[in-house]
């Protein structure tokens, strides 16, 4: 079975493209999960992008990948960033290497912005890049894994 990248995209992700394109930008999630896909499989890994505005369904996924083929995780929490001590705890229970996103940069925005639950816990963060930010983290995923083979 081939390692698994896994996609994490957190609420109102699901509106890109409608959503405050000025802050967020105009692809649309459909177009950035496609991309990424390309990419990860051209590379020889399996793909897959999850979308909630649910906590708990993020949250769950994140426990699964505990034990499923995922290697590398990258997550966009969105909201849940600067709010969820539950997917925080979820991470770091799965022990997965994870590279949070933002499209926007959070530490130009409002205040409550600026902090992450996350953040210490992810081999690095991504912000302000909008959809570049996500191929950015894909390509580092790559590099990383193809050395872990590489040994
Ligand atoms: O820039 C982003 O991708 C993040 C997306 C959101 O929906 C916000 O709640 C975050 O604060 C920023």
């Amino acid at each position: 079975m081939k390692p698994l990248i896994l996609v994490m995209h957190g609420p109102n992700l699901n509106l890109l493209g409608q959503r405050e394109p000025e802050i967020y930008g105009r692809t649309t999630l459909a177009d950035i999960n496609a991309g990424l896909e390309a990419r990860a499989q051209a590379a020889g890994f399996a793909f897959e992008a999850v979308q909630s505005n649910a906590e708990a369904v993020l949250v769950e996924r994140a426990q699964a990948a505990m034990t499923d083929r995922t290697a590398f995780i990258i997550i966009n929490p969105a909201a849940f960033t600067h709010t969820s001590i539950a997917l925080r705890d979820a991470l770091a229970a799965a022990g997965k290497p994870f590279i949070e996103v933002h499209l926007s940069n959070v530490h130009a925005r409002e205040p409550f912005r600026r902090h992450s639950y996350l953040s210490d816990l992810a081999q690095g963060v991504v912000c302000g890049l909008g959809a570049f930010g996500y191929r950015a983290a894909l390509d580092f995923a790559i590099e990383s894994l193809q050395q872990q083979q590489a040994g």
